[in-house]
């Protein structure tokens, strides 16, 4: 700035010293030659002065923005180098011959970080993958990192999207599963950023895949469908039979067009895909962005909560599935999990394909979700109920979970009221650590 003030004096020196206070009133005539001299010079200083204030934003910017590196020396910075290979492969080093590596990815996620820790403590290879985006709360996935970094498992910071780096976390380690958690979730937000819905729940899952088919040896893949494929479906309870062509809302047509995707890579490359139709997860290290998370942080502040009801008056209902279910059902799909087929891009024979619902076989309604969390809180709830917009929720939810049970073992066997018990001690725990809460020993509220 101090060049800029400099140049600028000078020239309001050039301007006093060498033209008269009133040119108008010079008679060209007389004074000609000095006139031409004048001329000159005028335009010389003008010159000077404009080509010294472009010189000094030039050098005002190029000291004040910082080098910019290329692409490659960014994710350097993130991944890669001896040092961060040997993290990895440590992490996806597996107790025994007889246990599985794999790759979570979302593994910062809810559900992610509780299968991570379910498969390191039974001597499984975890390697986790995570991009910590920004959607909810970043703090909450840094402690959940937190808590997995004291277990073992180590949480590559990066995103699915990354082609460079999954090659190469696949080129460090010989994945025989990969359990794929990560994605753009929440029904209404895809109305607010559809765009991050394709990106991370098609062109993620691609991108996952084309490394996966790539592999030598492939790995099995169990990924996470969602309840929402049933959309409009109207049939209950939801059975995987039943017709999932009718998508309410984006999100529920991403997932949907995974399974799609899904198939077409079983198919084409001999890749062993197992998807799972979760079902309204819900327990501790939950996420903020869910209707049973925010409600108990606004009841506990005593602000307003809305409840949707049907537009008949009906009830909204979900069959709200506790964490600790799922996570069950999620090492089954993995135990179960036949070989891919192929390697290297070529199939060799066909490979198991298969879809699988994960609920809890008994629908709540919402207000009384709102009704146990007032009881478990000893706070009364301000509700207001309004008729549930065309936002991309769907009005009942209910799953038929005999075929996973028949093949995973899967069998729920946490209520409504025990799951949320839970998860309100370890709210008030996590957020308020000082409030005495003598009843934090359940398995996944007392990490
Ligand atoms: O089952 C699933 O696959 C899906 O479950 C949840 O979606 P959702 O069931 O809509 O869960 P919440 O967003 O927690 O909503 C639960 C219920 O509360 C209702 N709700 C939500 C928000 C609100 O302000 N008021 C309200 O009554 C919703 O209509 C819904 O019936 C997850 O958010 C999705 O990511 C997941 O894929």
């Amino acid at each position: 700035m101090s060049l800029l003030k400099t140049v600028a004096a000078s020239h309001n020196n050039v301007d006093n010293n060498m033209l008269p206070s009133t040119p108008g009133k010079l008679k060209p005539e007389k004074y000609q030659p000095y006139n031409h001299y004048m001329i000159h010079r005028l335009r010389l200083s003008k010159l000077t002065l404009w080509s010294s204030i472009f010189l000094a934003f030039i050098l005002f910017f190029f000291i004040l923005s910082p080098p910019s590196p290329s692409p490659a020396a960014n994710r350097r910075e993130s991944w890669g180098g001896h040092h961060w290979e040997k993290r990895v492969t440590k992490s996806a080093c597996r107790n025994s011959d007889s246990g599985f590596t794999v790759l979570v990815t979302g593994a910062a996620g809810f559900i992610g970080c509780h299968v991570s820790l379910s498969l390191k403590r039974r001597g499984d290879g975890v390697l986790g993958l995570d991009n910590f985006n920004r959607y909810y709360d970043q703090n909450l996935k840094r402690s959940r990192q937190k808590v997995l970094s004291r277990a073992g498992v180590f949480v590559v910071e990066g995103d699915i999207n990354d082609a460079a780096l999954i090659r190469k976390l696949f080129d460090v380690v010989h994945f025989t599963h990969v359990m794929h958690l990560a994605a753009q979730a929440g029904v209404r937000y895809a109305m607010q950023n559809p765009h991050s819905y394709v990106h991370s729940n098609v062109a993620g899952f691609v991108n996952l895949l084309e490394a996966s088919k790539d592999a030598n040896p492939q790995p099995a893949i169990v990924w996470a469908s969602s309840s929402s494929v049933y959309g409009l479906n109207s049939k209950v309870p939801f059975s995987e039979k039943d017709r999932t062509d009718q998508p309410a809302s984006l999100y529920a047509a991403t997932k949907k067009a995974g399974e799609a995707i899904a198939h077409s890579y079983n198919h084409i490359y001999g890749l062993s895909i197992t998807g799972l139709r979760f079902f309204t997860v819900y327990g501790p290290w939950g996420r903020p962005d869910m209707a049973y998370f925010f409600f108990t942080k606004d009841i506990l502040k005593g602000k307003q909560i809305t409840v949707f009801e049907a537009a008949d008056g009906g009830t909204v209902a979900r069959d709200f599935t506790y964490i600790d279910d799922i996570v069950k059902g999620c090492l089954g799909a993995l135990d179960t999990a036949k070989r891919s087929t192929g390697s290297g891009g070529k199939k060799k024979g066909p490979a198991q394909f298969r879809i699988y619902n994960l609920g809890n076989t008994s629908p709540v309604a919402v207000s009384e979700l709102v009704r146990i969390l007032e009881k478990l809180l000893k706070v009364k709830a301000k509700k207001k109920v309004m008729v549930m917009p065309r936002n991309g929720d769907v009005q009942f939810t209910h799953a038929n979970i005999s075929r996973a049970h028949r093949e995973l073992g899967y069998m729920p066997t946490t209520d409504l009221e025990t799951g949320l018990s839970n998860f309100v001690k370890w709210y008030l725990d996590f957020y308020s650590p000082s409030t005495k809460n003598p009843a934090s020993s359940s398995s996944s509220s007392s990490w």
